[in-house]
């Protein structure tokens, strides 16, 4: 069976772009409805002309850039916004206007103090009058979602009957439950008589999270068009994400629905529509977020190293993401370690990958993600678990006004031993407090220490060089502690030395 096509109106540039802060200029809105071009979407809201010279304006000169999408100019039930749009849209290919009026018992009542009869009077006059300019007239039922059913189906058959080509019944308030509204738009298939003369569009408001749900169900029920936009952006909560109905219709298949988008371009799209219009994508954003396709806990990432599907529904190339990421957090298991370590070039038995692990969740507890510098410090700190001299315990007074005092208890030939010192510094003390203990005729001639700047959390790494009888010997080891690091780093050549 052939699959049903939905349109997509991608409204980013007309409701998305009513969000405090994401405003653009001509030049930015320019650039978004090319891209929006080249992702496939059918319809581009481009502006409301009437509301300002500047959209006015835009809505000009996305008219002129874009050649394949239909280009839509949002109006209210009035005669002159509409002669506005219809201005603007002279220099589109393919026009479309926008126009409507509310039709809930809250518009009718307290927006126009109106009876419902003059709303099908203004509605029905304002579709006729848009028909003298273009072809192609949507109808917008404002705040369907709360209207009463019957009265929507009379006021979109009359719409229908005065030329509307598209007749959207938009959950305005984002209330409805997708069973509401799925029951809505059936009841309007059932009981409007020229209702295949229209195509049904849903535009829903994400005001308790279900716009998604809601907008799927309308296409479920027999609608043919939805309204989104990228990120979900739109007045108050939001309005439905593109990429995520799209993505409910192409992964599952039973619904027979398919949408004319080039789904590998949904992710760089997102990222100019953010940074564009300053606003961030939460990080648990389905589909576009940072996190959606990123696996961090050490079952997830043993099922996800297994098979991709385990836990991945949708593949991340298929929305133009290059690959799923595995992040190492003190919730990883060897697995996903073991993976990550193969990826920088090593390749360990079980006995080094216990020992290593071990070293990692130790650090993974005081940080909130390792990075594959922390690895290579831990792996550089691994290769030397089997030094001579360990150390067991380190404690360092210091501070402003306080004498640097350092002890330390290090295991050395099956024996502990204990040791206090003082020094200029913390540092110094520390090590002063090893040589009372080892002995042996050494000079430090070089400590590096050097943190790896992701922050104050991060690991300091520290390389030493340590001179004994006329031979360098080298010592490395990383900590987030850079005292301890520095002493360890020191033990390490020492190791090789005694
Ligand atoms: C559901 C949506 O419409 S989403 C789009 C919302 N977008 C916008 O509102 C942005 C663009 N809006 C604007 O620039 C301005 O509000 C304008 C230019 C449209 C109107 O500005 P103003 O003339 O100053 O009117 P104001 O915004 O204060 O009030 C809106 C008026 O439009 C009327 N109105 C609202 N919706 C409609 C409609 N669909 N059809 C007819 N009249 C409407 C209101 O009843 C009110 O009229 P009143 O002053 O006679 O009570
Ligand atoms: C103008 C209409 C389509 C709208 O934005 C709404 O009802 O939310």
């Amino acid at each position: 069976m052939s699959k049903e096509k939905v349109y997509i109106f991608d409204t980013t540039l007309r409701d998305g772009e009513q969000v405090p802060g994401c405003q653009l200029n001509t030049i930015e809105k320019i650039e978004v409805a090319l891209a929006l071009e080249k992702l496939g979407v059918d319809i581009i809201e481009a502006g409301f002309p009437i509301s300002s010279p500047g959209d006015f304006n835009s809505v000009v000169e996305i008219s002129k850039a874009v050649s394949e999408p239909t280009i839509c100019a949002l109006t209210r039930a009035v005669e002159k916004d509409i002669e506005v749009a219809a201005e603007v849209l002279r220099y589109a290919k393919h026009p479309r206007i926008h126009t409507g009026i509310g039709v809930s018992p809250y518009h009718i009542k307290y927006k126009f103090n109106a009876t419902p009869e003059e709303v099908i009077q203004r509605a029905v006059a304002a579709v006729k009058y848009a028909k003298r300019f273009v072809e192609d007239v949507e109808f917008y039922a404002e705040d369907a979602g709360r209207a009463d059913n019957r009265f929507l189906a009379k006021i979109v058959e009359a719409v229908i009957g005065a030329g509307a080509t598209v007749v959207n019944i938009p959950d305005t308030t984002g209330y409805c439950l997708p069973s509401e509204y799925g029951s809505k738009i059936l009841f309007l298939k059932e009981n409007v008589s020229n209702i295949d003369k229209a195509i049904i569009s849903t535009h829903c408001h994400n005001d308790l999270g279900l716009a998604t749900a809601n907008s799927i169900a309308g296409v479920i029920n027999g609608a043919r068009q939805i309204e989104c936009t990228i990120n979900g952006i739109g007045e108050r909560a939001g309005n439905t994400s593109l990429e995520e109905v799209v993505m409910v219709m192409k992964s599952h298949k039973g619904l027979n629905l398919e949408t004319s988008i080039n789904t590998k371009k949904i992710f760089p799209t997102s990222r100019l529509v953010s940074t564009l219009m300053r606003m961030p994508v939460q990080a648990n954003k389905a589909i576009v977020g940072r996190n959606a396709f990123a696996h961090s806990s050490g079952i997830h990432q043993d099922g996800f190293l297994k098979n991709r599907e385990t836990y991945e529904i949708i593949n991340p190339k298929q929305v133009g993401i290059s690959e799923s990421s595995i992040v190492l957090t003190a919730r990883s298991g060897r697995a996903a370690l073991k993976h990550r370590l193969a990826t920088l070039g090593y390749k360990l038995d079980q006995k080094q990958l216990d020992d290593v692990y071990a070293e990692f969740l130790n650090l993974a507890d005081k940080k909130r993600e390792i990075h594959n510098d922390d690895l290579e410090a831990l792996m550089g700190k691994a290769a030397r678990f089997d030094r001579k001299i360990q150390l067991e315990s380190l404690q360092v007074i210091c501070g402003k006004s306080a004498i640097p005092t350092a002890t330390i208890r290090i295991k050395y030939e099956g024996q502990v031993w204990e040791g206090t010192e003082t020094g200029n510094g913390p540092i110094d003390a520390a090590i002063n407090a090893v040589k009372t203990i080892i002995t042996a005729k050494t000079t430090l001639e070089e400590l590096l220490i050097h943190t790896i700047t992701r922050g104050s959390d991060d690991m300091g790494k520290v390389h030493v060089q340590v001179e004994s009888k006329g031979k360098v010997f080298y010592g490395f080891s990383a900590n987030t502690d850079v005292i301890t690091a520095t002493v360890e780093a020191y033990l390490d050549a020492l190791s090789q030395i005694v």
